[in-house]
């Protein structure tokens, strides 16, 4: 069975035709790529998919069960993290403490048994700076665990994310742009902790605009133009195939 099956999903603002009946499959541990120009739906497609927006047709498997128009948080719950475009760091927070906030978010917290300091909070607590720091070493960031976050450079801010969605403990991770603004060396760093955390078996869905990164690290590619499934398959059929090649390709290849 495919971890995530999306059929004929679309949704409209106003006359905006954003997704528009787009279809695909993606299969357990595999790294997949949604590409297009800027406009064809990339993000709104993956707030659909995250539970940002409800669609207004179509619909969304995770492992088989339905779940479009649920919340980010039952999503979560089930499975899905994300990164953001932009980046969604707390710069007023330690590294640390970044990361510790997708533990909590897993964890539900009981804010008032917090509150009072009862002795498992905080010895949980303690447990889940360990695990906050065992993430920040596997991303790359094992020098940095004390740091501010307002210390850090973009490209850490960016792993800090990856680690901060890692302690969600996500099946399905979501990576809006994990390149942009990146430079050459960041962004083969990325491609490479991308590789690793899908090998740790978290599936690995990455809308981007490195086309080389793209290539390279991904099994499967969904192409989008003005909403619409434009390509859908291996490198090779989409590298090679003629839409794919008119409409976008050929300006970036
Ligand atoms: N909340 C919204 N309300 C109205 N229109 C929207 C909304 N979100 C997206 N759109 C429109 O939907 C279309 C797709 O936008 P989207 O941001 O998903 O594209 P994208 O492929 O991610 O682009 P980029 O590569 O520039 O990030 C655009 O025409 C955009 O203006």
């Amino acid at each position: 069975m495919s971890m995530l099956d999306v059929q004929n999903l679309s949704i409209h603002f106003g006359g905006v035709k954003a997704v528009n009946d787009v279809s695909f499959k993606i299969d357990p541990g595999m790294i997949y790529a949604v590409i297009g120009p800027n406009g064809a739906g990339k993000t709104t497609l993956f707030n659909l998919i995250t539970g940002v927006y409800k669609p207004t047709t179509g619909t969304i498997k995770l492992n088989g069960e339905e779940i479009q128009g649920k919340s980010s948080d039952e999503l979560a719950r089930r499975g899905m993290a994300r990164t953001f475009q932009n980046l969604q760091v707390c710069m007023n927070m330690s590294a640390l403490e970044n990361v510790m906030v997708g533990a909590h978010l897993r964890l539900d917290r009981n804010l008032i048994k917090g509150a009072l300091h009862l002795p498992s909070i905080t010895r949980r607590d303690a447990a889940l700076r360990e695990e906050a720091a065992e993430l920040m070493r596997f991303v790359g960031l094992g020098g940095q665990i004390g740091a501010r976050a307002d210390s850090m450079s973009y490209g850490a801010l960016k792993r800090l994310e990856i680690a901060r969605a890692l302690a969600m403990q996500p099946k399905l991770l979501f990576l809006d742009e994990p390149a942009a603004g990146l430079n050459h060396t960041e962004t083969h760093e990325i491609d490479e902790l991308i590789r690793k955390v899908a090998e740790s078996g978290v599936t690995c869905v990455l809308v981007e605009h490195d086309m080389k990164m793209v290539m390279n690290l991904s099994q499967r590619i969904l192409v989008l133009d003005y909403g619409r499934k434009l390509a859908e398959g291996t490198r090779e059929e989409v590298r090679n195939n003629p839409d794919v090649i008119a409409a976008y390709l050929g300006a970036h290849a």
